[in-house]
């Protein structure tokens, strides 16, 4: 089959983003502004013609779930609704390939900004095994902005459309259980890295945008890793 025209782009995009959460927070200006638990919530202040723009990244370990069961939830539109409390409409708009779609997501609005709705490939993928340490396989899910004729910005001017790159990076590791015995999922983590930059497309009080990241990105993880282990729970591991 002749390759989809986002293809390269999606492959250069994906590649990217998982250096870049790779990359660790020790240089580049992060600021660490939350923390719970094992989850450390990192960001820098940065503005584009006067935009709010702060990229954020986001370290976190999850005991009981592998990379791929992460990413499987994390891609999937059928339980998008469940756990993603900012989205007041979903819509798929175009399957590429089954493991890359289109979204069109109108989120809840923000006041006094105007609504804003969010038009994006989501792609996943393995990444063949990480042998740089003891970790396992990596999954990633990659999503990011992209135009699409059929669906204009502000439709008939309700939204202001945002620009935004996310990344998803988890790698699985197994504590093998003694004397061969059977892997249950006391004995795998998930270390996971959440990356995102979101261009608010438009003017939005800077104050109040800063505040509203800063309440609903860790409210967003932990709702999101919460929701994972309580589905994994009682299904078998999805390696
Ligand atoms: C003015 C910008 C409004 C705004 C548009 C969009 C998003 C947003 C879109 C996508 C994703 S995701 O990680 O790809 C999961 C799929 O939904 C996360 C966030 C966030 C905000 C802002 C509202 C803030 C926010 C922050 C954290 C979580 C959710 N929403």
């Amino acid at each position: 089959a002749t390759q989809h025209r986002l293809w390269p782009e999606i492959d250069r995009i994906s590649v990217e983003q998982l250096r870049y959460a790779r990359l660790g927070v020790g240089e580049g200006g992060w600021q660490l502004f939350a923390e719970d638990g094992e989850m450390k919530m990192y960001k820098r202040e940065e503005e584009s013609n006067g935009m709010v723009v702060d990229p954020l990244k986001a370290c976190h370990v999850v005991r009981g779930v592998t990379g791929h069961e992460m990413c499987h939830y994390f891609f999937s539109p059928d339980v998008r609704m469940e756990w993603e409390t900012t989205v007041e409409q979903m819509t798929v708009i175009e399957k590429i390939a089954d493991d890359t779609l289109v979204f069109l997501q109108v989120h809840k609005r923000i006041w006094p900004a105007s609504q804003r709705d969010a038009l994006f490939w989501s792609h996943m993928r393995q990444v063949p095994d990480h042998n740089d340490r003891d970790g396992h396989d990596i999954w990633i899910v990659c999503n990011h902005s992209t135009d699409n004729s059929d669906f204009p910005q502000s439709n008939n001017g309700k939204c202001v459309r945002v620009t935004l790159t996310v990344c998803l990076v988890c790698q699985t590791f197994i504590d093998p259980p003694k004397d061969g015995a059977k892997i249950t999922r006391d004995d795998i983590t998930c270390k996971i890295t959440y990356c995102s930059v979101v261009n608010p497309g438009g003017w939005a009080p800077a104050s109040v945008l800063r505040a509203v990241y800063k309440r609903e990105y860790p409210k967003f993880l932990k709702r999101f890793t919460a929701y994972v282990i309580d589905q994994c729970k009682d299904k078998p591991i999805m390696f």
